[in-house]
């Protein structure tokens, strides 16, 4: 599939160090915005809405991890950027690593949060389904009960609400779609030939992508690392944004893997 222009926010100095933010599945470039404001101070921030996503396109038909890393790599090239470094949460670091293993050349260092190189195929061509025939908004509120632990949705409900209207705007095909692309994705074998330094970030708490997932990643990427945060579910920058901020900072200024 054709890539497709993204709808991307930029942020801080234009002559600083690029960094691409890519989001969950079912969120928009806003999910970042507990990043912005600290990493704006050392790079140039650059937030995107996934294919199926917020403004993007919705292209029609079931979409592959492929086709999200080239949507990224086509972002980079019309914003003239040679050598990016990449930080994605969930689907956004599935397309971070695919676009480390085909586009090594485009990639400086790597962070990937609360994601996985595999997912059982099964649940995802059933919420796929789901989605298809009921709507997203449909399950909106059961995605985000994984998004935050149960003491940060209980203190911020103001924060949990917005996440959920955030899922529920988030266009059926376009969310099914990016469903199906995870249900037929695996990067397992292709860790090995990562060669950008990965920081491989999950929430204890994380019932969507459990720690061991990333330790799989970390322990697949030849320089790659583990942070584990507690009190963190899926949406880790959101709960717990100082010290996912201050990891993203360490990692891509060159802290030894
Ligand atoms: O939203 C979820 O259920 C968790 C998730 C897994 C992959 C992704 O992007 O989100």
């Amino acid at each position: 599939m054709a890539a497709v222009r993204v709808h991307r926010e930029i942020s801080g100095p234009s002559d600083a160090p690029t960094v691409v933010l890519a989001g969950s599945l079912g969120s928009t470039h806003r999910m970042w915005d507990p990043q912005v404001e600290a990493l704006s101070e050392h790079f140039r921030v650059v937030r995107y809405d996934a294919r199926g996503h917020g403004e993007s396109p919705v292209p029609p038909g079931s979409y592959a991890i492929d086709d999200l890393a080239d949507d990224l790599v086509a972002l980079l090239d019309d914003i003239g950027v040679e050598r990016a470094h990449l930080v994605g949460l969930s689907l956004g670091g599935m397309t971070g690593m695919r676009v480390a293993v085909r586009n090594p050349e485009r990639v400086d260092r790597l962070v990937v949060l609360c994601s996985s190189a595999h997912l059982p195929p099964d649940v995802w061509l059933e919420r796929a389904a789901t989605v298809r025939a009921d709507g997203v908004a449909s399950i909106a509120e059961s995605i985000v009960d994984r998004w935050f632990t149960p003491g940060f949705s209980q203190a911020h409900p103001d924060v949990r609400r917005a996440h959920v209207d955030m899922v529920a705007a988030t266009p059926s095909a376009g969310y099914a779609a990016c469903c199906d692309a995870i249900a037929a994705m695996d990067q397992r074998a292709d860790l090995a030939s990562i060669g950008a330094p990965t920081l491989a970030i999950a929430g204890a708490d994380d019932p969507a992508t459990p720690p061991e997932h990333l330790r799989e990643v970390a322990e697949g990427v030849p320089d790659g690392r583990l942070l584990v945060l507690d009190q963190a579910a899926h949406l880790a920058n959101v709960e717990q944004p100082q010290q996912v901020s201050a990891a993203i900072i360490e990692h891509l200024q060159g802290a030894p893997a």
